[in-house]
Order: C-alpha cells, then structure tokens, then sequence
C-alpha cells in the first residue's frame, strides 16, 4: 500500500522563538507528520518570509510590527496558504480583560453545566482603587497583570487577603476574585477541531477559617505549568516536581461534549485554531465552570499524544485549504 510519503507531501513552515521550537519540534512530532505526508520546516525570522518557502501552510508565535508585515507580505503573494493564527486575533489574548471577554459574550446552553468567569475588575491607577467593597469584590483577591505577553512578568501574580496587600500592588492590574476550586484546574488544548483535556495542580482551596490568620498578600507564577523529570506532567497522581502529593487520578473530568462545544465556541468567537484555556470547577456548584485564562500557542508537547493531535489538525488545515482552492 503507498504511504502518504509516496503522493503528495505538504509543507509547513512553523516561526517559533528557540525556546518554543525546541519544546514543540520534537523528533516524535516530525516522524509522525512526516509518515502523513508533512515536512515540519523552520522559518528563519531574521531572512525575508517571501524568500523562504514554498509552503503550504505557515504556524507562527513570533510578534511585532516586522513579523506582521513579513506575514502581510508573504498573503499577498500566497493568498491561499494559510497562516495560523492571524496577529490581530493572537493581539486580543495578550490582554486579560479582553481575552475573558470573548467567554462572556458566548451564547451558548447545555443541559447541566453552566459557566462563566470570575467577577474582576482592571485597577489602571492605585490613586483611584478606594476599597475593596467599593469594587464589588470581596478577599482573597488575586492580582494578575493586565498584559498577558508572554514575559515572565506577565505571569507574575499575588495573592491578596487584605487591604494593606492591596495596597503594596503596582496598577495597572487585574483583580479577580479567587474562586475555591479543590486544587485542580482543568487545562483545555484546541488545535483546531481537536480538543484535549489535561488536569492540573492548582492553588489550595482557602477556608474561612484559613482565611482569618492570612495577610497581605503571596505571590505566586506559574502554579499550573508544571513539569516533572520526563517534562510530561502526569495526570495519574504521581508527584509533581515540587514533591506534593496531586491526587489528580481521583479528580472526575468535565464531559467532553461540554468541553468540546465550549471550544467551538471560543474558537469562532476568538477567531484562532491553537489556544488553551484553564476551567476551574466551583468548589460550591460541582455544574459550575470558570474560565480564568486564555494561552496563545501554549505547551502542547505536555499534551499526551501531542504528535498525533498536532499532526491531525495540521491534515485537516491542508485538506481544508485545498478544497478550498478547488471550489
Ligand atoms: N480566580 C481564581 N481563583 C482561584 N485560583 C485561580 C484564579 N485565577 C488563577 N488561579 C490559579 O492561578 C493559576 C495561574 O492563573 P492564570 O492561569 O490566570 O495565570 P497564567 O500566568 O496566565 O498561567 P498560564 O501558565 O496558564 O498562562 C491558575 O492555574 C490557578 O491555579
Ligand atoms: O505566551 P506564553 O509564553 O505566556 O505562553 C505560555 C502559556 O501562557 C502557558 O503558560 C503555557 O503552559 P501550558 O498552559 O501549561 O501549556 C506555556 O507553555 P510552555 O510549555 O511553552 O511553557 C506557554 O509558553
Ligand atoms: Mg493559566
Ligand atoms: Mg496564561
């Protein structure tokens, strides 16, 4: 029987900083896309896109005025080739209002869940922050930075369970009110059609109780990118990295219809193929989700069965992008 490698092979040329190219182009990803037919290759962001190539489609997390231009360049030429996703709808996730927009105004209805984000508020100037009260919040708040970049200061957060903590912040932020959700958070991949749920370790939940001996505030980054020896993080409760016991295995999964709806719907409302999103789960209403967060192009090499996930969106992008040249 021919294999795929013996018709027609497609290439992808995928723009990605060091860093995100290693952990995504891994050998595993370029021998499954290559046994179906696909040639995983780099593009060089310091040469001229239109002098690279030619390719069938183009992946990218790179930004900035001259990579936009370098793709506006490379469309006009190759109006058919699909660049995945377009820079103005990447733009709308690098800010935490607007990214959590885009979930509130979905309309959407399921038989037993419901969902939602948490109440928050942008605190652009600290003379104009009175109380906590007067922001219709109520402690602990966390205070996420407003711009969501990808620098490691964008995921620098703090926990906040007073109003001297308040205080000690720096605007403009985001405070959102911290919702208990049994320490574990659902990490939702989209590459396209393809939907995959991960569960990850979270903040604890905090008791009243707790809540009376804790002040000021905590900080805190990256609680929920974790990693352990074999960079995979592992849903079947071993330890983590930070040597916690993270029962994951006993933590019951969101249904998939409702997971897989909800991303269709962010999907056509964000206009983007490859996103994460975190959903927590109410500790008070087991039916009740709440997204907290939106990723562009996140860490899907920590995503059991990346290569086929990755390889299969990467298929239907191709076959998509020919019919459509067809009809
Ligand atoms: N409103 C909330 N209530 C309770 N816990 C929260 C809330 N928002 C965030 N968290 C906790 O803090 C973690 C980090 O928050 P968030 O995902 O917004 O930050 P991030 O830096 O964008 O993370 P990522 O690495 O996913 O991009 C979450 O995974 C969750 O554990
Ligand atoms: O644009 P950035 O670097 O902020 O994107 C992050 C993203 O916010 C998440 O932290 C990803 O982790 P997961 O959600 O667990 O996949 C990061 O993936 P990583 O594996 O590259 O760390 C993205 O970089
Ligand atoms: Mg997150
Ligand atoms: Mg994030």
């Amino acid at each position: 029987m021919s294999t795929q490698s013996q018709c027609q092979r497609f290439r992808i040329g995928y723009a990605l900083a060091p860093k995100k190219g290693q952990s995504l182009i891994q050998p595993s990803l370029l021998t499954k896309a290559s046994e179906r037919g696909i040639d995983l290759i780099p593009i060089d962001p310091i040469k001229p896109l239109v002098e690279q190539g030619p390719f069938d489609c183009i992946v990218h997390k790179l930004y900035g005025p001259d990579w936009t231009r370098q793709l506006q360049q490379f469309s006009s030429q190759n109006p058919n080739v699909p660049i995945i996703d377009s820079p103005d709808s990447i733009e709308r996730l690098h800010n935490r209002i607007s990214m959590l927009e885009v979930v509130t105004q979905l309309k959407l209805h399921f038989d037993n869940e419901k969902f939602g984000v948490p109440n928050q508020v942008v605190v652009s100037e600290m003379k104009s922050l009175t109380s906590i009260e007067d922001l219709k919040l109520t402690f602990p708040v966390i205070a996420k930075p407003l711009v969501a970049d990808g620098s490691v200061k964008s995921h620098q957060m703090y926990l906040i369970f007073d109003s001297q903590g308040l205080e000690s912040m720096t605007a403009p932020f985001v405070l959102q009110e911290f919702v208990n959700h049994g320490g574990f958070i659902f990490k939702v991949y989209v590459a396209g059609m393809n939907v995959k749920c991960v569960k990850r370790k979270s903040l604890p939940d905090i008791s009243e109780e707790k809540l009376k001996s804790l002040k000021g505030f905590l900080p805190f980054s990256r609680i929920s990118n974790l990693i352990d020896n074999d960079k995979k993080v592992h849903d079947d409760g071993k330890k983590n990295s930070q040597g916690d016991e993270v029962d994951l295995e006993s933590v019951e999964m969101p249904s998939q219809s409702f997971l897989c709806e909800l991303a269709r719907g962010m999907r056509e409302a964000l206009g983007l193929n490859l996103f994460n999103f975190d959903v927590m789960r109410d500790a008070r209403d087991s039916n009740r989700y709440l997204i907290i967060d939106v990723n562009y192009f996140p860490g899907y090499a920590k995503m059991p069965g990346y290569e086929s996930i990755m390889t299969d969106f990467f298929l239907q992008v191709l076959h998509k992008s020919a019919v459509g040249v067809t009809e």
